[in-house]
């Protein structure tokens, strides 16, 4: 897996993921999710820098010309809840994509910090051959995309797989590493140190799909 951490460069995507962190702004839910939708449009341009690209010839009012856009057959697929405005940044760019959707949730089998990760929905097109978006602004303990990836075996083998996160935490990308194909891309823009020991990402920015769209039960 080649990791792309924007947390070493230095560009308007960091003042966007400190209002995510920041505990007296991050409580504006409309700004936490614009911020994830803009993220998701950053990470999107980087990304397409990286795809395969066909020759076409655009006719205008005074002639023709050549230029290179993106051949690539995408799918992106957001992982419920909180990549639901991150989807919506990819998408604002690769306005051609078809889209998937998975749910996936920890479940504490006694309450305690042990848990599992429960995927029960999947509306996915075939991927087969295509380029995989999976998106989700937080990669903890890496548990969610490991299942992801398995959930997405009876859909076929992609091309390729791009992951889209915002907050990750150096355990989770660890673990990921061998579970995901060598061609597998992370494109990332913060990297935390460790997670707590009911796997939270620390320091991270709190719960996501909560900041943006509210407690749940
Ligand atoms: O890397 P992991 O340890 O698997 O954790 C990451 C997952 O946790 C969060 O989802 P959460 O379970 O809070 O669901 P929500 O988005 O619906 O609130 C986050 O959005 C990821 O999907």
């Amino acid at each position: 897996m080649i990791v792309h951490d924007f947390s070493n460069e230095n560009s308007v995507l960091n003042q966007f993921v400190l209002e995510m962190r920041d505990v007296s702004i991050q409580k504006d839910s409309m700004r936490f999710r614009k911020n994830i939708e803009r993220i998701g449009e950053i990470l999107s341009y980087e990304m397409s820098k990286t795809l395969h690209y066909k020759t076409e010839v655009v006719k205008t009012p005074l002639g023709e010309k050549e230029m290179k856009v993106p051949e690539t057959d995408i799918v992106v697929c957001s992982i419920l809840r909180a990549a639901l405005p991150l989807h919506t940044g990819v998408i604002s760019f690769f306005d051609k994509a078809e889209n998937a959707y998975i749910s996936a949730f920890r479940h504490h089998p006694d309450g305690g910090d042990a848990f599992e990760v429960i995927v029960n929905y999947l509306a996915s097109p075939s991927v087969e051959g295509k380029t995989l978006i999976l998106t989700d602004p937080m990669l903890a303990t890496g548990k969610t995309l490991e299942n992801v990836l398995k959930a997405f075996k009876s859909h076929g083998m992609p091309k390729e797989i791009h992951i889209l996160s915002i907050i990750g935490a150096k355990p989770g990308i660890a673990y990921i590493q061998d579970k995901f194909p060598e061609n597998t891309h992370l494109w990332i823009a913060a990297v935390d140190e460790k997670l707590n020991s009911r796997g939270y990402i620390l320091p991270g920015l709190g719960d996501a799909g909560d900041l943006a769209f509210g407690v749940k039960l």
